[in-house]
C-alpha cells in the first residue's frame, strides 16, 4: 500500500530515547518487577488464608490458628517486598538517570562552547533527566505488573471458579481502554505543563541574573508581575493534569466497584442454590482488590511517562546527533607553525561575514597581534581557531595537518586559550589555576600565579591562593579575573597560544607587568593575540590590522 504523502513514520525520536534507555537498563529493572509479582502471589496466597479463616468462623468449615498464623506471615513477607522493590525500582531509577546523564553530559561537553544558553544546558543535566526517574522507577515497573500482576490473579480466580476468572479477566481489559482515553488528554496537557514549567524556570533564571539591571531601571514590580503571569499559566495547566488524573482514577474506581457488585451476584446465586465451595466465594471477592492495584499503581505512574516523554524529546536531538568526528593526536608536539588560509566565516547567515578571506602564518617564537576596531573579527577568528565554530571557508593548518580534520578536542590539546570574558568557578583560587592541567603540582601552581601577576593581588588576602571565589568570579575585580584567567595558559604549557584581550581591564602598571610575562609565556611559542592595546602593540610588534572582518593591508603588515 503507498504511504501517504507527508507522513513521518519515523518513530517518535523522545519514545525511541526511551525504549533504548530501558532495553540498556533492563538487568536493573527486572528486580523490581519479580518482587512485585512476588508481592502479588503473596496476597494472592493471603486471600486464600483469609477466605478459609472467615469460612471458619462462619462455620463451614477449615481456618483456625495455622491459616492465622500463615496469613499474618504472608502480611509480614508483603510488606518486606514492598520495601524492597521500591528500594530496586529507585535503583534502576538512579542506574537510568546516571547513564543518561553521563551521555548527555558529554555530549554538551563535547559541543560548541557558545553555541547553548548556560541555562538550558543546566536544565537538559539536571531537571530533563530528572524528569526520567519516575519512568524507570515507577512507569516501567508498574506497567510490567499491570499486565502481568491482574493475570495472575485472574487465573488463580478462574482456578477455583471460572466465570469469577472471566469476569476479572474482562474487567482488566476495560481498565486499559479507559486510561488510553482520558490518557490522550493527560498527555496533552502534561505536555503543555511541562512546557510550561520550562518556560518558567527559564524566565526566572535569566531574571536572577539580570536582577541588578533590573533593579538599576526599576522593571523589578514589572517583572515580578511577568513572573506571577507565567506562575499563574502554570498552575492552571497543573490543575488540567490533575482533573483528568483524577478523572481516571476514578473511572478505576468505577469499574472496581462493579467488578465487586458482579462477583458478589455471581456468588450469591450460587449461594441461594447452596454453594459448591464456599471459600471460592470469598476468596474471589478477597482478590478484587489485589486485582486493581496494579491498575492503581499504574495510574499513578502514568503521569511519569508523560513527563519523561516530554523530557526524551528535549534529550534526542542532542544524543542522536552525530558523533563529533575526526582524527586524534599521536602526541603533542614541541612547536607547531600555523597557517590560516582564506579563512571566512559567517556565525549568523542573516548578518555580513564575521571574517572574510583572512589569511595569515605564525611560525613557533613568532607573536601575531590580531588588532583592529570593535566587531573587527578578532574574537571570531580566535574561536575558529579553537574550533568553536567550523569556517565557512579557508584552511587552518597546524605544522602542515589540516586542523579541521582534527576532532576539537583534540586540536585544544595544543592550545592554551585566554577567552574575553573568562570563567572562574566557585573554588579556591588555587583550583581555578589548576583547572588548566589538573595533574599540575602546588608548585607549578604557584609559578603560573606568578607569572601571571596574581600574587601580586593574593598576597594581600589572608588567605592567599587558597582564598574562595564566588560563581563566576564574585570578589574578585575584573582584572584580578583575567590574571587568574592567565594564569591557566601559564600552567597549560601548550606550543599554541591564543589569548583574546588578555590586557583587558588592568591599570598602566598592572598592564605593564602582565606584558612582561607576557613576553616571557609566548616566548619559543606560537602566539595569536587579539587585542586594542597600543602598550601592547608596542610589546609584539607583528600586528594583523583588521576591519569589518577583513585584513587592512597595510605597509608594514604581516606578511601572509
Ligand atoms: N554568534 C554570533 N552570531 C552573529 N554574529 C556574531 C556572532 N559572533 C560575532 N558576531 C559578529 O561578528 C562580528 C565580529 O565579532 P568579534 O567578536 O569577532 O569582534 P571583535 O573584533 O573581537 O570585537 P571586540 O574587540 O569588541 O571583542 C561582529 O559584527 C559581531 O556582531
Amino acid at each position: 500500500m503507498p504511504r501517504r504523502a507527508g507522513r513521518d513514520h519515523r518513530p517518535d525520536p523522545g519514545r525511541a530515547l526511551l525504549a533504548a534507555a530501558a532495553r540498556e537498563g533492563r538487568s536493573a529493572l527486572m528486580p523490581p518487577i519479580l518482587l512485585g509479582l512476588a508481592g502479588t502471589g503473596c496476597g494472592v496466597a493471603q486471600a486464600w488464608l483469609l477466605s478459609s479463616i472467615l469460612c471458619g468462623l462462619l462455620g463451614l468449615g477449615g481456618g483456625g490458628w495455622p491459616a492465622l498464623a500463615g496469613a499474618a506471615g504472608l502480611a509480614l513477607l508483603q510488606i518486606a517486598l514492598g520495601v524492597a522493590q521500591e528500594t530496586a525500582a529507585s535503583r534502576a531509577g538512579e542506574a537510568a538517570r546516571a547513564t543518561l546523564r553521563h551521555r548527555i553530559l558529554s555530549r554538551l561537553l563535547a559541543e560548541t562552547p557558545s553555541s547553548r544558553p548556560a541555562g538550558e544546558g543546566a536544565a537538559l543535566v539536571v531537571d530533563r533527566v530528572e524528569a526520567m526517574d519516575g519512568y524507570f522507577a515507577r512507569w516501567i515497573p508498574a506497567a510490567a505488573l499491570a499486565v502481568t500482576a491482574p493475570l495472575v490473579v485472574a487465573l488463580c480466580a478462574a482456578a477455583v471458579d471460572t466465570l469469577s476468572g472471566i469476569i476479572l479477566l474482562a474487567a482488566g481489559l476495560l481498565v486499559p481502554i479507559g486510561m488510553a482515553v482520558s490518557g490522550i488528554g493527560a498527555s496533552v496537557a502534561s505536555r503543555r505543563q511541562f512546557d510550561a514549567l520550562q518556560r518558567l524556570s527559564g524566565r526566572f533564571l535569566d531574571r536572577m541574573r539580570g536582577l541588578p539591571t533590573l533593579v538599576l531601571f526599576r522593571r523589578q514590580d514589572a517583572e515580578a508581575r511577568a513572573l506571577d503571569a507565567a506562575a499563574q499559566e502554570l498552575r492552571r495547566r497543573t490543575m488540567r493534569v490533575l482533573r483528568l488524573a483524577f478523572l481516571s482514577t476514578g473511572a478505576l474506581e468505577l469499574v472496581a466497584a462493579a467488578v465487586l457488585g458482579c462477583l458478589a451476584w455471581r456468588h450469591g446465586i450460587l449461594a441461594a442454590a447452596g454453594h459448591p465451595v464456599p471459600q471460592a466465594a470469598l476468596f474471589c471477592l478477597l482478590l478484587v482488590p489485589g486485582f486493581f492495584a496494579p491498575f492503581r499503581a499504574f495510574s499513578v505512574a502514568y503521569h511519569e511517562r508523560m513527563s519523561a516523554q516530554g523530557a526524551a524529546s528535549a534529550l534526542a536531538p542532542i544524543l542522536d546527533g552525530p558523533e563529533p568526528a575526526g582524527l586524534k593526536l599521536e602526541e603533542v608536539p614541541p612547536s607547531v607553525t600555523l597557517v590560516v588560509d582564506h579563512l571566512s566565516h559567517r556565525p549568523d547567515p542573516a548578518r555580513p561575514m564575521a571574517v572574510e578571506d583572512v589569511s595569515f602564518r605564525v611560525l613557533p617564537g613568532e607573536t601575531l597581534v590580531l588588532s583592529g576596531p570593535s566587531g573587527a573579527g578578532k574574537s571570531t577568528i580566535l574561536k575558529l581557531l579553537m574550533g568553536f565554530a567550523a569556517p565557512e571557508a579557508g584552511r587552518i593548518a597546524l605544522n602542515g595537518r589540516d586542523a579541521l580534520a582534527l576532532l576539537p578536542a583534540e586540536r585544544r590539546r595544543l592550545i592554551a586559550y585566554l577567552p574575553q570574558r573568562p570563567v572562574l568557578l566557585r573554588d579556591t583560587i588555587r583550583e581555578n589555576i589548576r583547572l588548566a592541567r589538573p595533574e599540575a603540582d602546588d608548585a607549578a601552581v604557584e609559578a603560573a600565579a606568578a607569572a601571571a601577576q596574581v600574587t601580586s593581588f593574593t598576597a594581600a588576602l589572608p588567605q592567599g591562593l587558597d582564598t574562595l571565589v564566588g560563581e563566576g568570579g564574585h570578589g574578585l575585580s575584573g582584572g584580578q579575573r583575567l590574571r587568574v584567567a592567565l594564569a591557566r595558559a601559564f600552567l597549560r604549557d601548550a606550543p599554541l597560544v591564543l589569548l583574546d584581550e588578555p590586557t583587558a581591564h588592568l591599570d598602566p602598571a598592572t598592564e605593564a607587568l602582565v606584558l612582561d610575562s607576557l613576553r616571557r609565556l609566548c616566548t619559543g611559542r606560537t602566539a595569536v593575540i587579539a587585542s586594542h592595546s597600543a602598550a601592547l602593540r608596542a610589546r609584539f610588534p607583528r600586528v594583523l590590522e583588521l576591519r569589518e572582518g577583513r585584513v587592512v593591508p597595510q605597509r608594514r603588515a604581516a606578511a601572509p
